[in-house]
């Protein structure tokens, strides 16, 4: 089977008048690549060559920093630390700054790496940053138009919170050769917009379960639907599972811009639910780490996931179940199918405590994460995840990888029900 290409879709800003037939036109096509991948490549303008140039030396610049300096960039948040080389992924780092489209946010990074300042680091971040943010706003509004909920993206559109990160990726060892870089993940973003310095390395799972490998093209932009925007859309809009596999024999520099919603609940806009569309996920806080991990421990396996058609790079494990952020302490390795759930107000049963016999977990922690593993009052595992470190991951025999559950409201130890959908007033 020939994986499909994933769509290359032309942002730029002169065809972008809101309504007009150009406007429309890249909407349906950007709201398709949406619903059935979770990701496109916008080829956008709003970053000049100079700025491109500006804001990848940028991120030569953090990076040449000693680990000592790096290493300063802590966060309260959850997966926004620094995040150094780790044994399960040798090849990455990376470093991100919070609030990127405020000049405090870019400051204060940036004081925090060079107290005696760097005018220039700052400078392309911010711009860069915001010129990204713009991508977002304007796929965000075509979200807003074609399912009718203007007034709610507006609303989230100002609760949006931009990181942008810094991610470098060293070339696999010539012989040892493992050539992972990052592990298969979903974003726990709302959305992800991915830039990188033109080297190949990008891949994405379709639903079918086919790796396509992303083309960097110059002026290209990935635009990548998260698990929050999965559950916001009530599982209209895919997020995709993706993961980085180093080729050839150069760096590779990208950066990624992930939107968080911040200070407001996610909840599912009225109009996405309906007698067809029940609700699949309740109201919740994307910067409550607790809720978020319930809603990671409440493990949801897309039926897609579990088949098992993967292009699997020779060095890799075959097969593994993967986290991003990796969960909390599995409760239980929960099977629920969430775009087969039924309506609301049933109740299902899980399979665990005796999971189907074929799909062993495991777990790895994305390195990102590893940095939280000891957040206060992580809640006590009943069943412990197993954990392997790469190079020497043992071979298991499935493939899957999670989605943001639907978050169901655990009422015994072995059944979920979903929360009812938000009251209307
Ligand atoms: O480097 C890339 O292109 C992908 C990075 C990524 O998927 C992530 O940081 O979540
Ligand atoms: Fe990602």
């Amino acid at each position: 089977m020939t994986p499909p290409k994933l769509s290359v879709i032309d942002f730029s800003l002169k065809n972008l008048i809101p309504n007009s037939s150009s406007w429309n036109t890249t909407c349906s096509e950007a709201m398709h690549a949406l619903e059935e991948h979770g990701v496109f490549i916008a080829t956008y303008d709003g970053v000049s060559q100079e700025l491109d140039d500006a804001i990848f030396l940028a991120s030569r610049d953090v990076f040449d920093l000693p680990t000592k300096v790096k290493v300063l960039s802590t966060s309260d948040t959850p997966y926004h630390a620094y995040s150094g080389k780790t044994p399960i992924m040798p090849l990455y780092e990376s470093i991100g700054i919070e609030n990127a489209t405020t000049t405090e946010g870019v400051e204060f990074f940036t004081k925090l790496m060079w107290p005696s300042g760097n005018e220039n680091f700052g400078k392309s971040t911010l711009m860069f940053s915001k010129a990204v943010a713009e991508l977002y706003q304007i796929v965000m509004r075509m979200v807003a138009k074609s399912y009718g909920i203007k007034e709610q993206c507006e609303t989230l559109l100002g609760s949006s919170v931009q990181n942008l990160r810094f991610m470098k990726y060293l070339c696999p060892e010539e012989d040892e050769g493992n050539p992972l870089g990052m592990l298969p993940h979903t974003d726990i973003s709302f959305m992800t917009i991915l830039h990188d310095k033109q080297v190949k390395g990008l891949q994405i799972k379709t639903k079918e379960g086919q790796w396509i490998e992303v083309d960097p093209l110059p002026s290209s932009f990935i635009v990548m639907a998260g698990d929050v925007c999965m559950a916001w859309s009530n599982g209209r809009i895919h997020a995709p599972c993706h993961r980085v596999i180093m080729q050839g024999n150069q760096e590779r520099y990208s950066l990624g811009q992930f939107t968080f919603i911040r200070g407001l609940d996610i909840q599912i806009p009225q109009k996405l639910i309906d007698e067809d569309h029940p609700p699949q996920f309740k109201d919740f806080d994307h910067y409550n780490y607790n809720q978020l991990k319930n809603l990671l421990t409440n493990i949801t396996h897309h039926p897609t996931n579990t088949t098992h058609h993967h292009l699997h790079h020779p060095s890799l494990p075959p097969t593994t179940t993967h986290h991003y952020p990796p969960p909390p302490p599995l409760i239980t390795t929960t099977r629920l199918h969430h775009r087969s759930l039924p309506p609301a107000t049933t109740t299902l049963t899980h399979h665990s405590p005796k999971p189907p016999p074929a799909t062993p977990i495991t777990t790895y922690h994305h390195p990102t994460i590893t940095t939280h593993l000891n957040h206060p009052s992580p809640p006590p595992a009943t069943t412990t995840p197993t954990h392997h470190h790469h190079p020497s991951l043992p071979p298991t025999n499935t493939t899957t990888h999670h989605h943001l559950p639907p978050p169901l409201t655990k009422t015994t130890t072995h059944h979920y029900h979903h929360h009812p959908p938000p009251a209307t007033t």
